[in-house]
């Protein structure tokens, strides 16, 4: 039902071609089974004809399309064909399973493909098309006639044709931009002097299809639409032909969005849509580029601390429409070098923490260093920082600086700096490999007696350049004190392990002594 300030002539018909010409570009085939779950999922979401494919293909296309009607609930599902008996047959032979069915057929109209492609005369194309028509109508109510290359067709014989096949009995009339070629104030004047011209245009819906040669598919659509067309032919994630075909959930949202710009609404629900995207990018293999509108994993995330900021503040100041509007929980806040202070200490609560003010900035100067090196700054990278900076931040011990030589020529040798209760002292040490030097420099700068018992590393996420989180344990008088360190330098990262279990030491000597003093 329309809207309650809308009518039936402002509705827009959502036609999806994801399982045709959206499978149509090479890599993006899907199986039997993957075709089914697209399906379901289109016709969940309120899609109003789903094409499922090219029944004359190939057998397994043909069955696809059988099935897919089969199952179908409220979705028309169409089938293309060329304009060709054959084609036709067996594509009303594939849908005539559908509670709704549809012959889509198609044929080239611009000068260049009827003479180069289909060797033929413009009036052969009509009289083919007119027949086809015909054939179609005999087996099924519902047909759709394409006239495809349409936007470089001349607009007289465009009339003409268009006008015959209405009276053959087409019911819808697309005029698909095949080559991604026109713009969208040509093409509202195409489709307005297209509707205009031909008389019985009222009898037939009025259809576009654009491609993205030129990034404008999107655009095209939607200006096609406020030129007269009321069904927009697209694709999830915008998959097709080339550059793809125009994007589904783009111009859903498009409309939803800027509804006085687009005074025309839809069946979609549009909570489906970040699930279909998902979905579709499975099914194909193709990856959703990261800054694709509504869909990508940008599409909602900030890592920019003024944005960050704003959004705190008022989501709508970087946000024209909420998240949970395309199926998503929430916008999400990603830290890195470009983030503030408010969106860390928003990062911070969210885990948890609540840091004072100078655990708080030192926290955040080491997450800006940290960024500066790592690409991806996750959760984890976030609790180890945190966490080191609250058990180091007693420390008698620091690290200040450390270069160490590796390689195949050996020895190795470390070069340390640190940070013993106020005094800076430096010292070099060589090991037999690069941990061993550094672990040396140590015993250098600070003697002890305490027997490393355990040294362990891993990843603390993924990826080259991923943190290392270094554990050391190390014992003295029968006692064991274990520390952990993260940091994306391996070796970094073990010096300030094994600088952490020795400050456990030593403050735990200081306390014995403490006590001891206390109780003589
Ligand atoms: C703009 C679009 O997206 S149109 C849809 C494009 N999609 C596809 O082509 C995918 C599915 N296609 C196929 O599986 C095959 O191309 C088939 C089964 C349709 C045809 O295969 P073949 O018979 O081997 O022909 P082939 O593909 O090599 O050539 C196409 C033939 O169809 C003709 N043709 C092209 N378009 C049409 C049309 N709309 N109506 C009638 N004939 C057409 C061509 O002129 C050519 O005919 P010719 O053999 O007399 O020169
Ligand atoms: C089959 C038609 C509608 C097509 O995909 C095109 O012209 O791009
Ligand atoms: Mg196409």
């Amino acid at each position: 039902m329309a809207p309650a300030n809308k009518s039936d002539k402002d509705r827009v018909i959502i036609f999806d071609t994801t399982l045709r010409d959206g499978e149509q570009c090479p890599g993006a085939t899907m199986t039997f089974e993957e075709k089914l779950e697209v399906a379901e999922l289109l016709d969940d979401m309120g899609v109003d004809v789903i094409e499922a494919g090219f029944p004359i293909t190939s057998e397994g296309d043909f069955q696809a399309v059988s099935e897919i009607a089969r199952r179908s609930k409220t979705a028309i599902i169409a089938g293309l064909s060329r304009a060709h008996p054959a084609d036709i047959d067996r594509c009303a032979e594939a849908v005539k399973f559908a509670k709704r069915g549809r012959v889509h057929t198609v044929i080239a109209t611009s000068p260049l493909h009827m003479r180069v492609k289909l060797n033929k005369t413009p009036d052969q194309v009509i009289e083919t098309s007119v027949a086809m028509v015909a054939r179609a109508r005999n087996q099924i109510d519902d047909v759709e006639w394409s006239a495809e290359d349409g936007t470089r067709s001349e607009m007289d014989y465009l009339c003409r044709i268009v006008e015959a096949v209405i009276k053959a009995g087409a019911t819808t009339v697309n005029i698909p931009d095949t080559v991604g070629y026109t713009t969208p104030d040509e093409y509202t004047q195409f489709m307005k002097t297209l509707i205009e011209r031909v008389p019985n245009s009222d009898k037939a819906v009025f259809s576009v299809h654009c491609h993205n040669d030129l990034g404008m598919a999107v655009a095209n659509s939607l200006a096609g639409v406020v030129g007269g067309a009321r069904q927009v032919e697209c694709t999830i994630n915008g998959i097709g032909e080339r550059a793809g075909n125009a994007a589904l959930e783009e111009i859903v949202m498009a409309i939803n969005v800027r509804n006085d710009k687009f005074p025309f609404w839809n069946k979609i629900d549009t909570t489906q849509l970040t699930r279909a995207s998902k979905v579709v990018s499975a099914a194909t293999s193709f990856p959703v580029q990261y800054n694709k509108a509504i869909v990508g994993r940008n599409a909602f995330a900030h890592e920019s601390g003024i944005h960050q900021d704003g959004v705190l503040k008022d989501a709508s100041t970087y946000e024209i429409m909420r998240p949970e509007m395309v199926g998503l929980k929430q916008s999400s806040l990603v830290l890195g070098k470009h983030s503030g202070r408010h969106a860390f200490v928003h990062k911070l609560e969210e885990m948890g923490y609540k840091l004072g003010p100078n655990q708080l900035e030192d926290a955040f100067t080491r997450m800006k260093a940290l960024a500066d090196r790592k690409k991806d700054i996750y959760d984890e990278d976030i609790e180890a920082l945190v966490d080191e900076e609250m058990a180091a931040s007693h420390d008698r011990i620091k690290l200040t600086s450390l270069t160490v030589i590796a390689g195949t020529h050996g020895p190795q040798r470390a070069t340390m700096k640190l940070d013993v209760d106020g005094q800076i002292k430096i010292e070099e040490a060589e090991g037999n490999g690069p941990v061993d030097a550094v672990f040396n420099c140590i015993k250098r700068l600070v003697p002890h007696d305490a027997k490393l018992e355990l040294y362990q590393v891993h990843a603390v996420t993924e990826g080259t350049d991923a943190q290392a989180e270094v554990s050391v344990r190390l014992s003295q008088e029968g006692r064991s004190m274990t520390a952990r360190a993260a940091d994306p330098d391996t070796l970094v990262a073990s010096a300030k392990a094994y600088l952490g279990a020795l400050n456990k030491i030593v403050m735990k000597r200081q306390r014995d002594t403490v006590s001891a003093a206390a109780a003589s």
